[in-house]
C-alpha cells in the first residue's frame, strides 16, 4: 500500500519460535497504537472539517485498509514525521469510489463503513478476503435497514456488500449482540439521520466512537446505565489532534508472557486503560497475576503504564457479562488458564466463533497440540491447568488469525521442545513488529526502545 506499507513479518510463512527462554522478560516497551482508536481517528477525521493529526497511529494491515478505502472515497491522507494527517472536508465531500473498496481482513473497517456510507448519496461496494467474507454482516445491515438503509449482502448475509446511499431516519434501536462494531455503525448512520437516534446495547462495549465523536464536537450522550446512547444528527465536526494510546489487546501478549516466564519484570508504556478495554488486566489480577498501574492520565481516553512480574496463577470462571471487555484477549485467557492451578471455565463467548477464525476451535486445536487439557463448549472452553505440558505436535498454526499466532508465540515460551509457527505473517494484521518487540523483552536484541 504505497509508502505507508510496513515491513513486519513480510510473506513469512513459517518461523521457529523461541522456547523456554533462560532468563525472564525484562525492560520497557512502547506498544503500538490502539487498533480500534486508529480506525476511528481516520474515519472521524475524514468526515470532519479541517486537519486531524493522529499521533501513534497503528500502521498495521487492518488500519491501512481503512486508510486506503478513505482515499478511494476522495479523502486526502498524508504521513509526516510519524504523524498521520487527514485533510477533512466534512461528510458531504466524500466521493463515490470508482471501484469496490477492499476491506482485507478487517471486520472493524467493514462494519463502521457500512454505517458511514449508508447515508451518502452514492452507492459503494465492499469486498473482503476469504476469512472476512465468511463473517456475519446482517447484524449490521438489519439495524441500519430499520433506519432506512439499503444494503445488499450475499444470501448467507456476508460480503460482498452493496450499499445504496439513502436518506436515514433517527430511531430507537435495540441491539441483539454485544458488539462495538455494530453500535459504531449505527452511530455513524445516526450522524446522518433526520432526527435523534437512541441505541440500547445488550451489554456495554468499547466506547471509543462515542468518546472521539464528543472530542470532535458531536452530541453523543451515554446514560448512567452505560448501555443507552443518544446521538444527535448533523453535528459540526472539527478536525482534532488525536493521541492514540498503546493497544491493550497487543500489550496483553507481553502481560501474559511476563506472567508465565519466571524471573520477568516489564513495564508497558502508555497503554489504554479505558474501562471498556481492561478486562484482561482485571482477569490477570483475579487469577493471582502481579500487575500494577504505575501512572495514569485521562485526555480524553484514559491511559497509563503497566508493570507486570512473573506469578503463579489460579483458575477462573468467566460468564457473558465479563466477555466484551476481554473479547480479543480470550485466547490468552485460555493460555493463562492452561498453566494455572485448577480448572477454568469460559462461557457466554459464542462471538469467538465469528472472528477472523472460529477462535474456540482454533484455540482448542492448537493448545491441544501442546498437551493442554482443553474442551470446547458451544460458547466457550473448559481448561485444566498444568505446570508441565507434554506436547504431541511441534508444528503450530495461526490459521491465518493474528491473535492466535501471537498467543502461540507466548505459549511456546513455556515449552522445552522446538516448535514452529505456520502462517506467522498473520501478525501483520494488528502488530507487524510483534516478533521484534518480543525478542527485545527476551533480551536477545539491543534495540529496546525506552
Ligand atoms: O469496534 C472495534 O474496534 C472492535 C470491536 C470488537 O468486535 P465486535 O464488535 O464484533 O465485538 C473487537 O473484537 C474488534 O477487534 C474491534
Ligand atoms: C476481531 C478482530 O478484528 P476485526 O473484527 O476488526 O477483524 C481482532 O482484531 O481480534
Amino acid at each position: 500500500m504505497g509508502s505507508l506499507s510496513n515491513q513486519g513479518v513480510s510473506k513469512m510463512k513459517e518461523i521457529v519460535l523461541t522456547t523456554a527462554p533462560q532468563n525472564g522478560l525484562q525492560g520497557v516497551l512502547n506498544v503500538p497504537g490502539d487498533k480500534s482508536i486508529s480506525h476511528r481517528a481516520l474515519l472521524i477525521g475524514a468526515i470532519s472539517q479541517g486537519k486531524t493529526i493522529i499521533n501513534h497511529f497503528l500502521k498495521s494491515q487492518d488500519c491501512l485498509h481503512t486508510l486506503q478505502a478513505l482515499r478511494q472515497l476522495g479523502v486526502e491522507i498524508s504521513e509526516k514525521n510519524d504523524q498521520m494527517i487527514v485533510a477533512g472536508k466534512g461528510i458531504d465531500h466524500l466521493q463515490p469510489a470508482n471501484q469496490p473498496l477492499d476491506m482485507g481482513n478487517s471486520g472493524t473497517t467493514t462494519r463502521l463503513l457500512l454505517g458511514l456510507l449508508a447515508g451518502r448519496t452514492f452507492n459503494t461496494e465492499l469486498q473482503g478476503d476469504a476469512s472476512l467474507s465468511r463473517r456475519p454482516m446482517k447484524r449490521v445491515s438489519e439495524p441500519l435497514q430499520k433506519m432506512g438503509a439499503a444494503i445488499k449482502l450475499t444470501s448467507t448475509g456476508t460480503l460482498p456488500a452493496i450499499i445504496q446511499g439513502k436518506k436515514l431516519w433517527g430511531k430507537r434501536i435495540s441491539l441483539e449482540i454485544a458488539s462495538a462494531q455494530v453500535k459504531s455503525a449505527v452511530i455513524f448512520a445516526a450522524l446522518q439521520a433526520d432526527g435523534p437516534t437512541t441505541i440500547i446495547e445488550k451489554l456495554p462495549t468499547r466506547n471509543h466512537t462515542e468518546l472521539m465523536l464528543q472530542q470532535f464536537g458531536a452530541e453523543v450522550v451515554t446514560a448512567v446505565d452505560q448501555r443507552t446512547i443518544t446521538v444527535l444528527p448533523h453535528p459540526h465536526l472539527r478536525g482534532q489532534l488525536v493521541q492514540v494510546p498503546g493497544d491493550p489487546s497487543s500489550a496483553a501478549f507481553f502481560m501474559a508472557a511476563a506472567t508465565l516466564v519466571p524471573n520477568s519484570a516489564i513495564v508497558l508504556k502508555n497503554i489504554s486503560l479505558n474501562p471498556t478495554r481492561i478486562g484482561f488486566l482485571r482477569i490477570l489480577q483475579k487469577m493471582g497475576g502481579k500487575v500494577s498501574v504505575l501512572k495514569q492520565a485521562n485526555v480524553p481516553e484514559t491511559y497509563g503504564d503497566i508493570k507486570v512480574e512473573s506469578a503463579k496463577l489460579h483458575a477462573i470462571e468467566l460468564t457473558a457479562a465479563d466477555i466484551p471487555a476481554v473479547i480479543d484477549e480470550l485466547p490468552l485467557v485460555a493460555l493463562l488458564a492452561a498453566s494455572a492451578v485448577g480448572t477454568s471455565k469460559i462461557t457466554g463467548a459464542a462471538e469467538l466463533r465469528v472472528k477472523e477464525t472460529d477462535r474456540i476451535a482454533t484455540v482448542t486445536a492448537e493448545l491441544h497440540k501442546l498437551g493442554i487439557k482443553i474442551t470446547e463448549l458451544p460458547d466457550g472452553m473448559i481448561i485444566t491447568g498444568s505446570s508441565n505440558w507434554q506436547p504431541r505436535a511441534y508444528q503450530l498454526d495461526s490459521h491465518g488469525d493474528h491473535r492466535i499466532g501471537m498467543m502461540l508465540a507466548v505459549a511456546a515460551l513455556c515449552v522445552h521442545q522446538s516448535l514452529t509457527l505456520q502462517q506467522a505473517d498473520a501478525v501483520n494484521i494488528s502488530y507487524p513488529n510483534f516478533f521484534t518487540d518480543l525478542q527485545q523483552l527476551l533480551g536477545q536484541s539491543k534495540q529496546v526502545r525506552l
